[in-house]
């Protein structure tokens, strides 16, 4: 036989965690904390580097908060931004692509002597020769830990830290905006990447994070069950009074009043790129869900809960997590 189907995959959806001995005696005691490079944090959670997801405003706000964020890359001036975070005692974690324009920002930065503490080299397939080039540049000129995405396996994964990555971004075209798998065929079920990704990243002793596909909270315990350390998230995030999308207000056939929603547009929607070129991603409308507060409360106490289901006090505990497949 000339090809036949690789191999079976997984997503979140397909799997679950086998429940084990809880050994704390109630959920606060679990420690959903996370160290990246030299900084903690207080969840191991963060919103989509997506111009519908975050602003300056959502950045700090986080920051103040404690929990991990990153700056989208358009039409930022990273000057402006890296000096507005550091001058208020917060971290500064900025996205850049892989072109000239930006290395001409990152020349300004130096400039400026400014080293931001994060960096994400941001485009849809990192393992390629001008993310090698752009993770070669910064490694050279800048002290900033820098996360390097996305891949969706382990050759990948070894290659870009090979390159020069402190961590490692995984999953492509899992996201709910993304429509790279209709217009390109090429997609990797989210589980299946994490696992793959995580065969090398665990071993190499390189932080992974699990980007897309985020559907139900308890996914983001089945991440980590997977070798996850990170997840990062958009449409979970996209819906809030504190997220960067406009809110949207729609009469619904026979409703008196308008309901609310907010625009959540892929980063390579037309919407985003203002023309018609490689569009890869969408734009929706996802139901406005008020203050984010509730949501950030939520999403710490169903991990703490995750995290006493497997028996285990802190995130990392989920790796032991039996992962079963339901389907
Ligand atoms: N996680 C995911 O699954 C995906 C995420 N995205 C997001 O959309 C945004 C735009 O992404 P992206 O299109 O990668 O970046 P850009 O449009 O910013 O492209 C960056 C540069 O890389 C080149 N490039 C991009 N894709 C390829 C390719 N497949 N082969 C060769 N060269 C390429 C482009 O050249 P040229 O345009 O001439 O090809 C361009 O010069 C990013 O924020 C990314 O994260 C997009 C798709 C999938
Ligand atoms: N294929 C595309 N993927 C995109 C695009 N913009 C962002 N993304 C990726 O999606 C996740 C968020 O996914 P979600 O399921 O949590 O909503 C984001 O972090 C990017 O990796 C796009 O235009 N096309």
């Amino acid at each position: 036989m000339f090809k036949t189907v690789v191999a079976r995959e997984y997503n979140y959806q397909d799997v679950y965690l086998r429940p084990r001995h809880t050994v704390v005696n109630s959920r606060k005691e679990c420690d959903t904390s996370v160290t990246l490079g030299r900084h903690k944090f207080i969840m191991p959670v963060y919103p989509s580097n997506m111009k519908s997801v975050v602003n300056v405003d959502t950045c700090e706000f986080l920051a103040r908060r404690g929990w991990f964020y990153t700056m989208h890359r358009f039409n930022v001036e990273q000057v402006e931004f890296v000096s507005y975070m550091q001058e208020n005692g917060l971290v500064a974690s900025i996205s850049i692509g892989v072109n000239d324009d930006t290395i001409a920002q990152l020349k300004q930065l130096q400039v400026a002597g400014l080293t931001p503490e994060f960096m994400t080299l941001d485009i849809a397939n990192a393992w390629c020769p001008k993310a090698e080039r752009m993770i070669k540049y910064v490694k050279d000129h800048f002290e900033s830990f820098l996360i390097v995405g996305n891949i969706a396996g382990s050759d990948a994964a070894r290659d870009v830290h090979a390159w020069g990555a402190d961590a490692i971004k995984a999953g492509i075209a899992g996201g709910k905006v993304c429509i790279t798998k209709n217009k390109t065929g090429f997609h990797r079920p989210m589980v299946s990447t994490i696992l793959d990704c995580a065969s090398y990243t665990r071993e190499a002793g390189v932080p992974l994070i699990a980007d897309g596909g985020i559907v139900e909270h308890g996914d983001i315990a089945k991440a980590f069950a997977c070798g996850a350390n990170l997840v990062m998230a958009g449409s979970l995030f996209a819906g809030y009074d504190q997220s960067a999308g406009n809110i949207i207000e729609v009469t619904i056939d026979g409703q008196a009043s308008p309901r609310a929603f907010k625009e959540y547009y892929g980063s390579a929607s037309q919407y985003n790129k203002g023309e018609y070129k490689n569009v890869e991603g969408k734009k929706i409308l996802i139901d406005y869900r008020g203050n984010i507060e509730r949501l950030l409360n939520e999403l710490k106490e169903d991990l703490q809960s995750s995290i006493s289901y497997v028996g285990g006090t802190k995130v990392d505990d989920l790796i032991h997590a039996e992962i079963i497949s339901i389907s």
